[in-house]
């Protein structure tokens, strides 16, 4: 089965409420994306909406026909609102409310209790649960023990040392795909990844699912086009 590709549409966001207006205007990012061949869309509301708005969050929800994932830290207002919204994927990072960005995943057995009482709401509602999570098997075990559905290996490490030393890069993310096959959940990945590392990742990573892509994807989409660009992330996933 071939990967998925989600592109992540908060660069779009960012780059408007830079100017306040409404250009680019994301409504339409989103459904060009699926317009342009990707799997699904994935949006990371903040809470100080800094990138894509929780309203953003609501009008984008009607207007997916392939795979809505919401990424986020559950507070008690983004649970709201993806109870409200109903993605087909929730995705819980641990990112403190002033992260530039996500920069760790989740130590699952500290928050054991806490991630079990979230996802238990989620899936009360239907709506698949991922685990955002770093390398090490037993966050990863531990999130099988949450019961998540998925996890999303975190990449920045492997897209950070990727060029030096490809092989090096990738092995610990094997070790950790295997681990999340053998604890039956499902595995996702990103963060970083881009035109120059996801091929070899796509090639090494048994049974990746889906890849949620944007800060690269949209930074290329500049010189080439969002078109473009798409079809280049998903030759990369062949
Ligand atoms: C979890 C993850 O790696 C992405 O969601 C990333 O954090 C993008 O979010 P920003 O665009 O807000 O940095
Ligand atoms: N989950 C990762 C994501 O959505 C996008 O991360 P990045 O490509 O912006 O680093």
């Amino acid at each position: 089965m071939m990967t998925r590709l989600s592109v992540n549409i908060n660069k779009i966001a960012t780059l408007r409420n830079s100017r306040g207006g409404n250009i680019p205007n994301v409504l339409e990012a989103a459904m060009n994306c699926e317009k342009f061949g990707a799997e699904g869309v994935t949006v990371h509301p903040r809470p100080d909406e800094r990138h894509i708005r929780y309203n953003d969050v609501r009008e984008i929800r009607p207007l997916i026909t392939t795979e809505f994932n919401i990424e986020g830290y559950p507070s008690k207002k983004f649970m709201d609102l993806v109870l409200e919204v109903k993605p087909h994927q929730v995705t819980l990072v641990p990112d403190g409310p002033d992260a530039l960005t996500s920069n760790a995943g989740w130590n699952t057995l500290d928050n054991k209790e806490f991630l079990t009482e979230i996802i238990g709401e989620f899936k009360k509602a239907g709506i698949r649960t991922s685990v955002f999570v770093g390398t090490e098997a037993r966050f990863i075990e531990g999130a099988a023990k949450v019961g998540a559905d998925r996890v999303e290996l975190y990449t920045e490490p492997y897209a950070t040392d990727y060029p030096a030393a490809p092989e090096k890069a990738i092995a610990p993310f094997i070790q950790a795909a295997e681990v999340a096959m053998e604890s039956e959940l499902g595995l996702n990945a990103g963060h970083d990844l881009s035109l120059e590392n996801l091929r070899f990742f796509n090639q090494n990573i048994p049974g990746l699912l889906e890849v949620s892509i944007g800060h690269a994807l949209i930074s290329e989409a500049i010189y080439l086009g969002l078109e473009l660009t798409i079809l280049k992330y998903k030759e990369c996933l062949r």
